[in-house]
């Protein structure tokens, strides 16, 4: 029989990061909801309606709870005007904004961003174009989104929230033994390079990124306390040499480039390597019959919708590319639901 006494990551990744996913959760009063309860215990659909001053009718709000409910993410006892609602134990330690485990940014992007996003897949499929917000988007996602602040803040924190069981995946059964020091490039709030040393005490990490990007990375890695082994380097891994590691990580990285781009920043990790190093992709790696990983196939056209040229790719794909740079050969690790590590070596 399942053990139910734990969280399940995966279980809530699957909900949530979803494409498919219901806009009842992606509204869950923008998340908030599942923190409101965490305080509260548990609330009656009356008090909900209050607290978020809904002007809906009493059936469309109990229509909307049971939907949580019926999608696991709300707990109920008693029915309509008697119900109490409370939290799950996936949504209390994942959905809660003031626990260490939130994984909600994700969801909150999808809800201001990318949802929107899909309803144009038709556009998208027609022209060949991406689909985002802006007006006369540049060839660079990324210039358009950190030209705001809080856009920039939302996309890291959705980073996290999406990668979050797959780097807790990879730091517990990767074998760092062999190993001093680890790269991640495009590494974000820092949440991975945190998650290896955490968890490998003899690892230092570098977490190299933007320069947008840095003041947010080092004050995450200062609330873990951990300045002394993991440091932030700034820069653009087009342009600039990756910082030389045994390891050098790029999660959801590749996907966001057309092919030659691929190929160029897979050159620029196998330049930061010693000989005997490794090159990983943390990625919703397809599966190489291209039948099974919907989620992964889901997530490319995510990346046309974004990015225009970005594309997911099957493990065949990465070992052709890493063989054509120098790599030896390569293997890969599944990871958190529908996402795996797929590593070269030098
Ligand atoms: N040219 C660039 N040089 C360095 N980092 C970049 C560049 N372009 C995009 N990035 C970063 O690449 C990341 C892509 S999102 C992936 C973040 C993280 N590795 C994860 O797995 O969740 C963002 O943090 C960007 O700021």
């Amino acid at each position: 029989m399942k053990d139910h006494s734990q969280p399940e990551p995966g279980h809530i990744m699957q909900i949530g990061t979803g494409f498919w996913a219901s806009k009842t959760l992606l509204t869950a009063v923008n998340l908030d909801l599942f923190t409101h309860l965490a305080v509260h215990r548990s609330m009656s659909a009356a008090e909900i309606k209050k607290t978020y001053n809904f002007q809906c009718t009493d059936r469309h709000l109990y229509d909307f709870l049971d939907a949580l409910v019926a999608l696991n993410l709300l707990e109920k006892e008693g029915n309509l005007t008697s119900a109490l609602y409370f939290n799950t134990k996936d949504t209390d330690a994942f959905l809660d904004m003031n626990k260490k485990a939130y994984i909600g940014g994700i969801l909150k992007m999808m809800n201001n961003r990318l949802y929107s996003n899909w309803g144009n897949l038709q556009e998208a499929l027609s022209t060949g174009n991406s689909q985002i917000e802006f007006n006369n988007p540049s060839e660079n996602l990324f210039d358009d989104l950190y030209k705001d602040e809080s856009r920039l803040k939302e996309f890291i924190d959705a980073m996290s929230g999406a990668q979050m069981g797959n780097f807790m995946a990879f730091t517990n059964t990767f074998d760092f033994t062999r190993y001093n020091t680890l790269t991640d490039a495009g590494g974000s709030s820092g949440l991975l390079s945190i998650m290896v040393a955490t968890h490998q005490p003899h690892m230092k990490c570098t977490s190299f990124d933007l320069p947008e990007v840095e003041s947010i990375a080092k004050s995450t890695i200062d609330k873990f306390n951990l300045t002394d082994r993991v440091s932030v380097a700034s820069g653009n891994f087009f342009n600039d040499p990756i910082p030389a590691a045994d390891i050098v990580v790029m999660g959801n990285i590749l996907h966001d480039w057309d092919e030659e781009n691929k190929q160029k920043l897979i050159k620029k990790a196998y330049e930061a390597l010693p000989k005997e190093g490794v090159f990983v992709a943390i990625e919703n790696l397809i599966d190489n019959d291209r039948r099974k990983n919907s989620f992964g196939l889901l997530m490319s056209l995510n990346m046309l919708l974004e990015t225009k040229t970005g594309f997911d790719y099957t493990f065949n794909d990465f070992e052709g590319w890493i063989l054509d740079v120098g790599f030896k050969n390569a293997s890969f690790i599944p990871l958190a639901g529908p996402a795996s590590a797929a590593i070269a070596y030098k």
